[in-house]
Parts: C-alpha cells; sequence; structure tokens
C-alpha cells in the first residue's frame, strides 16, 4: 500500500504539489486533471523518482527518502514517451536491462524474456532493433520490460497518449488483467470508465476523490466553469476514440 502523508513539493521556489495526504488501497486507481495540474509529479513521488520537500511516502512501510531502492523494486514505473525508456539496442536485451542483479540463472533470465515478450505481443521482434518499433510497440516494449521485474504496484504516465484504438484496447485489456495494484494518469477519460477509484488533481491538490463517473463529472464541469486556466485546456479530454 502507497500512503502519502502532508506531502509538498516544488520545483526550485516554485511550488507544485501542497499538503498532499493520501491512502492508496484501490487495485485500479486512475489520477486525471488538466495540463501542469502535478499529476506527473504526483507519480513520480510514488516511487522515489522524486522525493518530497516535506512530509512522506511509504510503500509498505518503506520511506521512499530512505530506501528508494526498495521501494523501486516494489513500484515499476512506465513514462509517457516510451522511446525515453528504451536504452539497450534490441528488443530482448531490453527487457533483460531490468533482471540484472536480481540472482536469477541465465536460463531463468531467458526464459522470463521470451515468456513477457510473447505475453506482450513482441515474440517475433526478440532481436529487432528497439528504435525501430512502432510507437504502439515501443510502448508495449516499456510495458513488458517493467512488467519483466514483476513489480507488486505499477504506475502508468500516460502509457496511451501516442497510441491508436487498437494499441489503447490492448495497452488497457493489459492493465486490467494485470494481478498488481495500478495507478494510471491519462488524458483519455473513458479508459478509466471500469477503475476502483479516481482522484481529480488541480493546481497542486486532490480537488475530488471517488468513483470514475463522479470524478470525470468533477473535473468536466471544473473545466466547463473555467477553473482551468486559459492555455491548459489543451489537454481537454479526448472522449470518443
Ligand atoms: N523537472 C521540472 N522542473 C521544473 N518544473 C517542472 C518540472 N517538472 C514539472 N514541472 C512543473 O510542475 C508543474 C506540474 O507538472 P506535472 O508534469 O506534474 O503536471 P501534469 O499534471 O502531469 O501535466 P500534463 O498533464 O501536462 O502531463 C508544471 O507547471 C510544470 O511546468
Amino acid at each position: 500500500m502507497i500512503e502519502l502523508a502532508n506531502v509538498t513539493h516544488g520545483y526550485g521556489d516554485r511550488p507544485v504539489l501542497h499538503d498532499i495526504s493520501l491512502r492508496l488501497t484501490e487495485r485500479r486507481i486512475g489520477l486525471i486533471g488538466a495540463n501542469g495540474s502535478g499529476k506527473s509529479t504526483l507519480a513520480r513521488l510514488l516511487n522515489g523518482l522524486i522525493l518530497p520537500d516535506s512530509g512522506q511516502v511509504l510503500v509498505d512501510g518503506l520511506d521512499t527518502m530512505k530506501q528508494g531502492r526498495a521501494v523501486r523494486r516494489k513500484v515499476g514505473f512506465v513514462f509517457p514517451d516510451a522511446g525515453t525508456q528504451i536504452i539497450m539496442p534490441t528488443v530482448a536485451e531490453d527487457v533483460t536491462v531490468g533482471l540484472r542483479n536480481r540472482g536469477l540463472s541465465k536460463e531463468e533470465v531467458a526464459a522470463r524474456v521470451t515468456d513477457v515478450l510473447a505475453r506482450y505481443g513482441l515474440a517475433d521482434h526478440h532481436d529487432h532493433a528497439a528504435h525501430l518499433l512502432s510507437g504502439g510497440q515501443k510502448q508495449m516494449l516499456a510495458l513488458a520490460a517493467v512488467l519483466v521485474t514483476e513489480p507488486e504496484i505499477l504506475v502508468c504516465d500516460e502509457p496511451t497518449t501516442l497510441l491508436d484504438r487498437r494499441n489503447v484496447r490492448t495497452v488497457m485489456e493489459t492493465l486490467r488483467t494485470l494481478p498488481q495494484q495500478v495507478i494510471l494518469l491519462t488524458h483519455q477519460l473513458e479508459t478509466l470508465d471500469d477503475f476502483d477509484r479516481v482522484l481529480v488533481v488541480g493546481e497542486g491538490r486532490v480537488v475530488f476523490d471517488g468513483s470514475p463517473g463522479n470524478a470525470i463529472d468533477h473535473y468536466i464541469e471544473s473545466i466547463d466553469a473555467g477553473a482551468v486556466p486559459v492555455g491548459d485546456q489543451a489537454g481537454e479530454p479526448i472522449r470518443d476514440l
């Protein structure tokens, strides 16, 4: 379970998140909000990619400040631009890299890599150049490279933004069937319809916390009411994929 207690965070002297306290227990949790509202900052706090300026983030009791490495083993993170997450030349190598230093034999590593590539539609691309994959395939590779490490919790920052309808469906189906807890940031509001809980972030605060339907209504109403600063509406949800 992830717990935030009075967390604040800013960049330089500019505050971005203000006094956030949350207990994230549900299996599927969505995070929505206008561009620049602080969703990615909040997501990155969850696995210690960034640290609170004050307050505490605990993952199963581990403090991201003091036990970052252990936290990152528990909490996998998928970045919005899969290309930036791909670090090795070939597809198989990229999936393998996360399994280093885990005490697995060569055979175990090879078996896990083969299995995960098959599961995410990349079996035929084992030795292909990772940077030559299509955008959707790169997104699946980014997901596979994180899931092969078997994190207990998965945080995905807009994993479907660059994808076509078919790949959105594939990624969402994958997220839906995972046994892990999933925390998903998205502007594609309809992908959250069957989630257990959705948080709306507004100007660095959680301004609504509830069911997908109520949260999405709240968010849309806040946009319609002009609560979102002019210029930030580019992230208006795409409701009709
Ligand atoms: N590394 C950084 N350095 C300085 N400012 C940053 C940094 N990362 C984010 N910010 C600022 O913090 C604020 C919140 O950004 P964040 O990326 O968390 O928002 P977001 O809700 O995820 O936005 P989007 O929906 O556009 O992805 C923005 O004003 C952004 O400019």
